[in-house]
């Protein structure tokens, strides 16, 4: 698999109407790494990251995939080196879960290719590592809104891409989902695949990131490993309450309200 795919967006500058949204956001996503945003509510995360994926097209600033502007890609090419979980997608169709998994195949195989019995397998693999296995037959409009969100991380991860980009993944997940799609992410992270993810908990940034973006005031302000960059001040500022800071004997990080 050719995992050579990076994503960088270089000092992006977006509006609605009179609200700049982002001022000069520059962020960027290597093979083989996880990369947790993190901000307020608002703050531009979803914006950010559709800007990266070339759904929104920026003021200023430039996004590159592969060192080539985003411009210079199709839709399909962009969807076969990027995967893409949304925030609060809702499907209208009564597909059966293994269904949704298996649209994801079609950026890289085709509209025409006939679905093989090794995507059923992979599918069906997905379905196991993510715990929704014994759902695989049931309509998506009858699962619930964690279900759903796991079906959809299926799909994005059966779609093969060299990267990965998630918005609020874990929003819904009970505490075991979360720590299986985490452990499932640093899996992909051995492979060489980069993954980019949206967060509101700091902790989940400790759990496996390489390194920790802050999103305020439309920068990203602070872009480290995350001992060095997200402490009790950062959280505080981020989200104007007090915390205390736990720390673990491995250095990361816990924060419990004061
Ligand atoms: N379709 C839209 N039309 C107008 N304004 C929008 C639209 N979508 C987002 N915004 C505004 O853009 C700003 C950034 O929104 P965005 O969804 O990127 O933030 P976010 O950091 O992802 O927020 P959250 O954590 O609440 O999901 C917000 O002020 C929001 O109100």
């Amino acid at each position: 698999m050719d995992v050579s795919a990076s994503l960088e967006a270089a000092a992006l500058v977006f509006s609605r109407g009179e609200r700049r949204v982002l001022d000069g956001a520059s962020l960027a996503l290597a093979p083989g790494e996880i990369v947790s945003l993190l901000g307020a509510n608002g703050s531009g995360k979803t914006t950010l990251l559709r800007l990266m994926l070339g759904f929104l097209k920026p003021d200023g600033g430039a996004v590159a995939l592969d060192n080539r502007t985003l411009r210079a890609w199709s839709r399909r090419d962009i969807a076969r080196q990027v995967a893409y979980v949304a925030q609060n997608h809702v499907a209208p169709f009564p597909y059966r879960v293994r269904d949704v998994v298996l649209l994801g195949r079609l950026p890289q195989a085709g509209w025409l290719a006939p679905v093989a019995a090794r995507d059923f397998e992979a599918a069906d693999a997905l379905l196991e590592d993510l715990g929704i296995l014994p759902l695989a037959d049931r309509p998506y409009t009858e699962i619930s809104g964690g279900e759903r969100q796991l079906t959809l991380i299926a799909r994005a991860l059966a779609q093969g891409a060299n990267l990965l980009v998630m918005d609020e993944p874990m929003a819904g997940l009970d505490y075991g989902a979360q720590i299986r799609l985490m452990r499932l992410l640093q899996g992909l992270k051995r492979q060489g695949i980069g993954v980019l993810l949206s967060t509101h908990h700091p902790e989940h940034a400790f759990w496996a990131s390489d390194r920790i973006a802050l999103l305020e005031q439309g920068r990203v302000t602070v872009d480290g490993a995350p001992c060095d960059v997200l402490d009790a001040e950062a959280v505080e500022r981020l989200y104007r309450v007090q915390v205390k800071t736990l720390t673990a004997a491995d250095g990361r990080r816990a924060f419990l309200p004061e």
